[in-house]
């Protein structure tokens, strides 16, 4: 099935006014842009309240709810981009796989898939099947003035790791099994869900989004030999299949210090850097790429000035990148004080964009 023609960048909104586009192009914003992974999220009073009796991946696919709830970070915060309310597995979902979202768990995978048969049965996503998040995208770009909208997707192998493993998994040792006993079915694996991963980010480009980042988180547990080998193919596909779509690509993994250079080379504009590699380290691994980041979402438990003292720390490191998108390393954690984000935007607006 083909996925719909992504949107002419002459279609998309403009936002030339944009901090967060004017960096993720490597421009000199008028001021260094911030926004939080999974700041959509369960930290926010108000999130709770909409979503009460609404299934997870059933508020994904209410579009209503996803565009309000994409929309109370930005009221709240007043960061420089939205994240559109959805979850790496609203794909997997809609093209039929048996998936639910378990709170305090994560997804989980009715039948895990472990064979070449198994692969072989994986639904591929009809972009129709998709059409609640494209109308969240539309009602959002209606609805954001301004604030540019990130896309989304999960990267083949975090897919993959959930799927094989059956959920979360802390060694992911079925998947890494299977990559390295079975390389064909892996890469059979792959290839499926590279084609899923772009189609699903292609009905978000073509409905409006103004970025797209693709999440890798799990991608840190590999060897960089065994990323270039197994995984490094798949992404870069999905990247390069939006290419022409001319918008900005962010790459982002957990615990990938040692693979910033490789996910530098799948073919994003950014490279999202978690907290433990400083953003200067960062730029030496990942030359001339715009970096993402990396304040540890524990440290907003530390206390004001702890934080402060860490926001200007980043900031300064940051200025050795071409440009720098401030965020969290990973996302926000469910009991983060929102007040002590807020500080951080604040903070963020004030600090010097140069050195
Ligand atoms: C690995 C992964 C998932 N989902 C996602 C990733 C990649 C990013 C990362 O590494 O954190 C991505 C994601 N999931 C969600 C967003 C929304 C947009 C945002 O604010 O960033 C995004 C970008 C909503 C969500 N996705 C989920 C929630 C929590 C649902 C709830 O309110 O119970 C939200 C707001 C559920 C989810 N979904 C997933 C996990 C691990 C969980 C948490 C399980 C838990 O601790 O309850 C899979």
């Amino acid at each position: 099935m083909s996925a719909p023609a992504t949107t002419p960048s002459s279609h998309r909104r403009a936002l030339p006014g944009s901090a967060f586009l004017t960096a993720v192009r490597g421009g000199t914003p008028m001021h260094l842009p911030v926004w939080f992974m999974r700041q959509a999220g369960r930290s926010l009073p108000e999130y709770r309240r909409a979503r009460q009796g609404t299934a997870m991946l059933e508020s994904c696919l209410t579009p209503d709810l996803a565009c309000e709830i994409t929309l109370q970070p930005v009221r709240r915060y007043g960061v420089d981009a939205a994240i559109l309310f959805s979850d790496i597995v609203v794909p997997l979902k809609v093209a039929g796989v048996g998936v639910d979202i378990v709170a305090g768990t994560g997804p989980v995978i009715e039948s895990p898939v472990r064979t070449a048969a198994d692969v072989a049965d994986l639904p591929h996503l009809d972009p129709a099947q998709a059409e609640p998040v494209a109308q969240a995208v539309r009602l959002l770009t209606a609805e954001l003035g301004d604030t540019p909208l990130i896309g989304f997707a999960g990267a083949p192998f975090t897919l993959a790791s959930y799927l094989v493993e059956g959920g979360p998994s802390r060694n992911h040792e079925r998947t890494k099994a299977l990559m390295h006993a079975e390389p064909a079915t892996w890469h059979a694996l792959l290839d499926h869900l590279a084609e899923l991963t772009l189609g699903f980010l292609q009905v978000q480009v073509g409905a409006g989004v103004d970025a797209v980042q693709l999440f890798d988180s799990w991608a840190g547990a590999l060897s960089e030999r065994d990323y270039r080998e197994f995984v490094l193919p798949h992404s870069t596909k999905v990247l390069a299949g939006l290419a022409d779509a001319g918008l900005p690509r962010i790459h982002f993994g957990v615990g990938t210090g040692e693979l910033l250079g490789a996910m530098g080379e799948a073919g994003a504009d950014v490279v999202g850097v978690d907290w433990r590699v400083p953003l200067d380290a960062a730029t030496r691994r990942a030359p001339g790429t715009v970096l993402q980041g990396n304040l540890d979402p524990a440290v907003l438990f530390a206390g004001p000035d702890v934080v402060d003292a860490e926001v200007r720390r980043i900031v300064a490191e940051g200025h050795a990148a071409p440009a720098h998108v401030f965020n969290l390393g990973h996302g926000v954690l469910p009991e983060t004080d929102p007040d002590a984000l807020h500080r951080v935007v604040e903070l963020v607006h004030s600090l010097p964009v140069r050195a």
